[in-house]
């Protein structure tokens, strides 16, 4: 099937001012002042459309083929067999479906998810979350690959999630080393999203994934080659964000734009696959560790704290109790 050119082609030719490209490479390499500037490119990036393309990552190629790979695999299977490593309330990891809806609505959840979390050891001080956070993912036993290739990838992402906590630490003028400490187990989640086509009949209020904001500190996105993702600019426009070859698309979540005290973005983003061909897309949901609080920080904040304070596990608990639901649902 061809993808029309609304989606993809027209979709690459468009200005990406908006959401600027950024190359990572200097920050990985470079000296104290290579450093600091591609850190400043990236605070800008947040402060305006809390978006930004990444190249010069560090990340193989083949890592993210292979995961993509996987994911291709994975929801090719009939539903019984996706349904075989399915997440429950008492085991958060593994496959989400979407709920079975005779029609749909702006409101409908009109995606797939697979996801899985790093395996740490298990915090005996935390055992009212065990259930989310200390059980193994929930691999489909007859798919080795799958499971080697989502470990490799979880593992380039730890690392390269640690590189950008300490350019956002550089770009908001906090020392370096400001967030390492709080990334020690992350409670990180990797998904593999599936979108089908979007209904015939569905008009512009409808989305795959409707508009929302992340939940953690920011996230590392890899798109397939099918674009549909948009994001809200500060004048209310929705502008696409299309795959950019070889670069993760990455965002700030509500705990980064906490922790600045509003000074970056946590910005809307939504899913709407009008391209004629299922969508396939590959985010990491950065997570600091599981028992540490999040609040504004005070060298940024000082005595005007523009948000609560709130334990990581808390918040993702109430997040993920929502994720197999409508959104209605959830926002009534
Ligand atoms: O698939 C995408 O491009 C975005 C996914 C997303 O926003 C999410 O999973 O939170
Ligand atoms: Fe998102």
């Amino acid at each position: 099937m061809s993808r029309s050119a609304d989606d993809v082609s027209a979709a690459r030719a468009i200005s990406l001012d908006e959401v600027p490209v950024i190359d990572f490479a200097p920050f990985l390499s470079g000296s104290a002042g290579e450093r600091q500037a591609v850190a400043d490119a990236i605070a800008a990036a947040c402060e305006e459309i809390g978006f930004f393309y990444l190249t010069g990552h560090g990340v193989p190629e083949a890592a993210r083929d292979d995961v993509f790979a996987a994911a291709r695999a994975f929801f090719a299977r009939p539903k019984a067999e996706r349904a075989g490593s399915a997440a429950t309330p008492e085991w958060y990891r593994g496959w989400i479906g979407a709920p079975d809806a005779d029609g749909f609505s702006r409101n409908t959840r009109l995606f797939e998810q697979y996801r899985m979390q790093h395996e740490w050891p298990a915090d005996p001080e935390d055992m009212e979350h065990a259930a989310i956070f200390d059980q193994p993912n929930r691999f489909p036993a007859d798919m080795p690959e799958f499971r080697r290739a989502s470990e490799a990838y979880l593992e380039a992402m730890v690392i390269l999630s640690r590189e950008l906590l300490r350019a956002f630490a550089l770009g908001l003028g906090l020392p370096e080393h400001r967030f390492d400490d709080w990334f020690r187990h992350p409670a990180s989640q990797l998904s593999m999203n599936y979108y089908p086509l979007l209904p015939a009949g569905a008009d512009d209020e409808v989305s795959n994934m409707v508009p929302h904001t992340d939940e953690g500190p920011f996230t590392i996105l890899a798109q397939g080659e099918v674009g549909g993702l948009e994001v809200k600019r500060r004048d209310g426009a929705w502008i696409k964000a299309p795959p950019v070859e070889g670069a993760y698309t990455i965002n700030v979540g509500d705990m980064m734009m906490w922790w600045s005290n509003g000074r970056f973005l946590s910005n809307l983003h939504r899913v709407r696959n009008r391209a004629g061909e299922e969508r396939l897309s590959v985010p990491y949901f950065a997570n600091p560790d599981r028992s540490v609080v999040v609040a504004p920080l005070p060298e940024l904040a000082g005595d005007a704290p523009a948000y609560p304070a709130v334990k990581v596990a808390d918040h993702l608990a109430r997040f993920y109790a929502t994720l197999s639901k409508n959104p209605h649902e959830i926002y009534g």
